[in-house]
């Protein structure tokens, strides 16, 4: 069956990156004072118009490889990496290159024209019309063969058409080199061929595709230009691949016949047949050499100064604006509108979980009212006003931080692959994410407070009202950017560990020595209370609900009504003190703590500096210390 893709479209050609790399050794610190070498002394050349696959053996350390080329990974490793004969220049090469990841992770809630207007609207800056972009994404489209599915929800595509609409996200702005980890995992034969036969046309442009792949068929074993195999972390073939056989044969090893010569190297690296790692290595010179069936003196040395003299980054950078000027990058502003309208169009399109949330807040809202129905103005229940403000309080922390618990941590491989492949900035973004969940969280606030405003008969003042809303509010986001820090740093599972349990300490301050006066609190728990921010809600809404308020009447069946003058209840309470506007602004600041903290950490986790690297050592090192 032939499988090639047949169709008329063709990328523009790309300028010519050639990647070589000299003795990369790279090592993970494991335990004390131990170092565990994962890629030993390893040399290589990968070309542009070529499609070259890194092989192996599980654990051989192809993706080390692959993410230590593509930049992702640079820390720990050393040797020397070429860009066109000259030294890599990693900020400039990552201008050059796309990393497509191994996970399908796709924005959920758009369709695949809909992802790839996005994307092309943020890569592809303001010089290209609308019109000119909808014409470069269908074409890339028709490429790929998506004719059929461009409507269809990225979520809903089959595993070959993520993988396949990852490629075409990444080529939109056309860029030289391609890395692409496992681009064929989980895909059946035939969607294999597709996707390989597709890389092949793409890096027939002049690109320079590499890919690690895991046991190709021997038909995709012929279709690559060059597969680079690799064991232990060492190379031990690098060229064609039905080459492979006379290699093989030349080193004394007889590929039986009918037996793919890709799955017989990869058993001689798993030492299925006895240990040929040094004799492999040796023979091509840990990937010095290239190897061909000619005689060995016609055989290829991967010399830095036998490497066609191309252009170094920068050069190539400017030639590729010089000659596609849509390819300068969007402004900020541009990147937050596109970004916001993103998350708004998600949220909006999540119907069922936007329904969820409503229902919840309107019931919670009515189970609340109802609990303390009537009691605002019932001199004989005064007390239950306190114990109805801080369910509001715990209302208002829970509901807008577990979703970011649940969702972040998944939401983060997204930004990782999107920011990686350099879409957007990251303070776009999260200004775009800081932004897009207000609206919401005013809305179906606003559905709870009228509820249980209303139900618990509490003064109908606008502005009582007023700053009743703006503290919950401002509880709210306190709460949501509380869970993006944690969710920012850890996985699903600790996330949503860790963010109710830390939510503890906050409630215990916050109701802390209430009734037994502020004086009586020992220092060390006075210095905490200043963290919990619950503690500033809960004191902002009694003092806003039960000062400057006539005393309250107390129901003829009661006999004693010990709290009917709230000024008195405000005494016993400790709160006599109280000063508004310092809650406020200390909920102020405490949110632009929190969100601030979750910027810093999340560009930390993205891109760590030396202190955060220290930091990050450290806890390793206690770890090992406490595991011992
Ligand atoms: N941070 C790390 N700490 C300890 N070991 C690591 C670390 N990163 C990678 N390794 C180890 O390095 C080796 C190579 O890993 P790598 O992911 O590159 O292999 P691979 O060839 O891509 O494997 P696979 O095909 O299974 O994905 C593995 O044994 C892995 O366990």
């Amino acid at each position: 069956m032939n499988v090639t893709c047949s169709t008329k479209y063709e990328l523009p050609k790309s300028s010519w990156v050639d990647i070589e790399f000299h003795d990369l050794t790279y090592t993970v610190p494991q335990g004390k004072n131990n170092n565990k070498l994962i890629l030993r002394s390893v040399n290589g050349q990968f070309k542009s118009n070529e499609l070259t696959a890194i092989l192996g053996p599980s654990g051989a350390g192809k993706s080390t490889l692959l993410n230590i080329l593509a930049g992702y990974k640079f820390r720990n490793a050393t040797g020397e990496i070429l860009i066109n004969g000259k030294p890599r220049d990693l900020k400039l090469f990552r201008e050059l290159s796309r990393y497509i990841m191994q996970e399908d992770l796709m924005q959920p809630m758009l369709t695949v024209y809909e992802a790839m207007m996005v994307a092309a609207n943020l890569k592809l800056g303001t010089a290209l019309s609308k019109k000119q972009k909808q014409t470069s994404i269908m074409e890339i489209l028709e490429l790929l063969r998506f004719q059929n599915a461009k409507n269809t929800l990225t979520t809903q595509l089959s595993g070959g058409e993520k993988k396949r609409l990852s490629i075409a996200l990444e080529l939109l702005n056309n860029p030289p080199v391609l890395f692409l980890d496992e681009p064929t995992t989980g895909l059946d034969d035939l969607s294999c061929m597709q996707c390989v036969n597709l890389l092949k046309q793409i890096a027939q442009g002049g690109r320079t595709i590499i890919c690690s792949i895991h046991t190709p068929s021997a038909k995709m074993f012929s279709v690559f230009d060059k597969v680079y195999i690799m064991s232990m972390g060492q190379c031990i073939y690098q060229g064609y691949g039905p080459e492979v056989i006379s290699y093989l044969r030349a080193n004394n090893l007889e590929c039986p016949q009918n037996f793919n010569p890709a799955d017989f190297i990869i058993e001689i690296a798993c030492q299925e047949y006895g240990n040929f790692q040094d004799r492999l290595v040796a023979a091509i010179d840990n990937g010095k050499s290239l190897y061909s069936s000619k005689p060995k003196s016609e055989q290829k040395t991967l010399d830095a100064s036998e490497s066609t003299p191309h252009n170094n980054e920068l050069q190539i950078l400017e030639q590729d604006k010089a000659a596609q000027p849509q390819n300068t990058r969007t402004t900020w502003r541009n990147q937050f509108s596109i970004l916001l309208i993103r998350m708004w169009k998600q949220m909006l399109r999540d119907k069922s979980y936007l329904l969820l949330r409503t229902i919840l807040h309107i019931l919670i809202g009515f189970i609340v009212g109802t609990l303390y129905i009537g009691m605002g103005k019932d001199g004989s229940k005064t007390i239950f006003n306190f114990g109805f403000y801080f369910t509001s309080i715990i209302f208002f922390m829970y509901i807008p931080m577990m979703p970011v618990l649940l969702q972040f941590p998944k939401e983060y491989q997204l930004i990782k692959r999107e920011h990686f492949n350099k879409w957007y900035r990251l303070s776009a973004y999260f200004a775009a994410l800081t932004v897009s969940t207000i609206p919401i969280q005013l809305i179906l606030g606003s559905l709870y407070i009228i509820l249980v405003y209303v139900l618990t008969d509490q003064p109908m003042e606008i502005g009582r009202l007023a700053t009743f809303y703006a503290i919950c509010m401002l509880t709210g986001i306190i709460s949501e950017s509380f869970g993006l820090l944690i969710a920012s740093q850890l996985s699903l599972v600790n996330a949503m560990f860790m963010g109710p349990v830390l939510s503890v300490p906050f409630m215990l301050l916050a109701v802390y020595g209430f009734g037994s006066g502020y004086e009586s609190i020992p220092k060390l728990i006075k210095f905490a209370m200043y963290f919990s921010y619950l503690r500033y809600s809960l004191e902002g809404l009694i003092y806003t609900m039960l000062t400057n308020r006539e005393k309250l009447e107390c129901p003829e069946e009661v006999e004693f009504c010990i709290w009917t003058d709230l000024d008195y209840f405000m005494k016993d309470m400790g709160m006599e003190n109280t000063i508004l506007w310092l809650d406020i602004t200390a909920l102020i600041v405490i949110y632009i703590l929190f969100r601030g903290g979750f910027y810093y950490l999340l560009k930390q986790r993205l891109a760590p500096n030396k202190t955060f690297l220290a930091i990050k050592y450290i806890g390793r090192l206690i770890k090992s210390q406490i595991a011992r």
